[in-house]
């Protein structure tokens, strides 16, 4: 099956700052891929020349069979892949439900199988919330909506991350709670997260990178098992 994401030898450049150094990644239909390496490896970097946030130096980004190496980031995102950043990106001054409807939009193939209320049945916490204000949300229930308004685009993946970072332990629960809901209804999923150990968990396979080069590739409960090489890539 053509993946829905090949990314092929890619680098990307900060100004003299050699970032990514020809990096491969491919997102097939339905799969869940974590992304791991330590801060400043280019997890982020990587995720926003897929986005079309960063323009990479050299390789190439295919996303259903089109050259989307070039592509701005509202191309991306009509191409079916959806992205929740690190630091969310709500409307403040608008409520649940708005932030959920201004977001709506049916998939790629037309499809609208996310709903207000099909989001709200896996976030019972923002049905709960529905008239307040995105800026009278705790941290949590923010992570929440900007999630939930990534699922009304209807995309076929989901990007997230870093979604845990700085929650509470309860909450942290629930976003993975969510996060294996999202995955059982055969969203694509590409997770990065801190939780090497809770992404291992949550995936079909992994990709580690270290220092802007992929240094893992392999099923995820294959990788769990490695814990020499755990450390060596991503103990502390
Ligand atoms: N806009 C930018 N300009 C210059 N350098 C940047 C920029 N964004 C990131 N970098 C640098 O690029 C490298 C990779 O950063 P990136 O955010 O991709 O790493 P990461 O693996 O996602 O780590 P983290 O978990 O800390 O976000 C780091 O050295 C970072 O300082």
């Amino acid at each position: 099956m053509t993946p829905l994401v090949q990314a092929s030898g890619l680098h990307v450049h900060y100004g003299a700052s050699h970032i990514l150094h020809g990096v491969d990644l491919q997102i097939r239909a339905g799969e869940s891929i974590g992304l791991l390496g330590r801060n400043g490896m280019g997890k982020s970097t990587l995720i926003r020349s897929i986005m079309g946030h960063v323009a990479p130096t050299e390789g190439q980004i295919i996303i259903r069979g089109r050259d989307s190496t070039r592509a701005r980031p509202h191309q991306v995102a009509r191409l079916g892949v959806a992205y929740v950043p690190e630091g969310r990106g709500i409307f403040p001054n608008l409520d649940v439900r708005e932030n959920l409807l201004v977001a709506a939009r049916p998939g790629y193939d037309g499809r609208r199988d996310w709903t207000c209320a099909s989001v709200l049945q896996i976030f019972p916490r923002l049905q709960e919330r529905l008239g307040h204000g995105g800026q009278q949300l705790s941290g949590g229930e923010q992570q929440m909506l900007a999630i939930g308004r990534a699922l009304m685009t209807n995309p076929d993946v989901l990007i997230l991350d870093e979604a845990t970072e700085g929650l509470a332990p309860l909450v942290i629960a629930e976003i993975w709670r969510i996060i294996r809901a999202i995955r059982e209804t055969g969203v694509a999923t590409l997770i990065v997260d801190r939780n090497y150990r809770k992404v291992l968990a949550h995936t079909d396979r992994c990709v580690v990178l270290e220092k802007g080069i992929v240094v893992e590739a392999r099923d995820s409960a294959a990788l769990a098992q490695q814990s020499a090489l755990l450390t060596r890539f991503l103990g502390v």
